[in-house]
């Protein structure tokens, strides 16, 4: 059998590279990169990945959007797709210039840089550092920080720079001038690692989440499940999200997070993404599934989005 395939945002050097590198860490899988996160969840939907690890909110600059609207699924396209897993890791940015560009590092840098590159998340987990250094200074969008370095790596004429993984430097051979750009020490990525749950192939490597690191086997049965479901609901009816929400609480699902987006069938109408969590017994194991059905009295559409262990639960316990 061929190894693991994870796909994950590309070029080499991204930050989905490292969290696929260290998740899978202990297998030996071969990481796709991909270059968008539509091209990742593709590869899973036609079963030429395993897994696809990315990223989902920043503890810095909250959710991200694309994957919110790559989880909205408004298409139909990714059918067979659900959460298996999550992996927290802590995001240090660096800024990266064409190699030789100031042979003296920062401390001679002269105020040439005209324009920045970068994933969009970026921006908003630098923004002390960019206020300070790079007020008005141009701002380009890339598909991802690795995208970034290997723009500034090419570049002959421009003065730009990228805001990237010190790896992504390394892979694509940029000088850093900075190091730890960003606003918090604690800048923390939580990345979500999906599956197609109708790949038989998938099913057997059994890729299975460990209990987080520090719990002792006691704790260990302490760890909280968390479960992803997207519902819509008629808008028009008075306390139709609080009638949703109620039937979490009523199968002691506890609400972890709640995001939106537009639902692109009618203006100011939503796409609900619950996030709840419940430490498995045998009184609750049938809790999700009954919760299911009975948002499917309550709303438009619904949609189960996988169940996974979270990986924070050691610091709850
Ligand atoms: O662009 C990357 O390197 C990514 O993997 C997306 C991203 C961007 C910024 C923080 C974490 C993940």
């Amino acid at each position: 059998m061929t190894p693991l395939r994870v796909a994950f945002l590309g070029p080499l050097g991204s930050f989905s590279h490292q969290a696929a590198a260290e998740s899978f860490c202990k297998l030996s899988a071969e990481l796709q990169p991909q270059i968008s996160f539509p091209d990742a969840f593709a590869a899973l939907q036609n079963k030429k990945a395993d897994y696809a690890v990315i990223p989902c909110e920043n503890s810095t600059n909250g959710s991200v959007m694309q994957t919110l609207d790559l989880l909205a699924d408004r298409d139909g396209l990714y059918k067979d797709v659900k959460v298996c897993g999550e992996y927290y890791l802590t995001v240090h940015h660096c800024l990266m210039v064409h190699k030789g560009t100031y042979p003296g590092g920062w401390a001679d840098y002269d105020g040439s840089i005209t324009k920045l590159y970068t994933h969009p998340q970026a921006w908003g987990q630098c923004e002390t550092f960019l206020t300070k250094y790079f007020k008005g200074v141009e701002r380009q969008d890339v598909a991802s920080t690795s995208k970034a370095a290997e723009i500034v790596s090419k570049e002959t004429t421009e003065r730009g720079a990228a805001i990237a993984n010190r790896f992504a430097a390394e892979q694509h051979g940029t000088d850093v001038l900075v190091e730890n750009i960003e606003d918090r020490a604690d800048n923390t990525t939580r990345f979500l690692i999906f599956r197609n749950v109708l790949d038989e192939r998938t099913a057997q490597l059994k890729f299975e989440q460990p209990n987080p690191p520090t719990l002792e086997a006691e704790s260990a049965l302490k760890t909280t499940h968390k479960t992803l479901i997207t519902f819509t609901i008629d808008h028009s009816s008075p306390g139709a999200l609080a009638d949703a929400l109620l039937i979490f609480k009523a199968h002691g699902l506890n609400l972890t997070s709640i995001n939106t987006r537009p639902s692109l069938k009618k203006s100011w109408q939503y796409i609900f993404f619950v996030e709840c969590g419940r430490t498995p017994s045998d009184e609750n194991k049938e809790a999700v599934h009954k919760a299911l059905n009975d948002l499917r009295h309550v709303t438009e559409t619904c949609r189960d989005l996988g169940t996974w262990k979270d990986q924070l639960s050691a610091s709850n316990a």
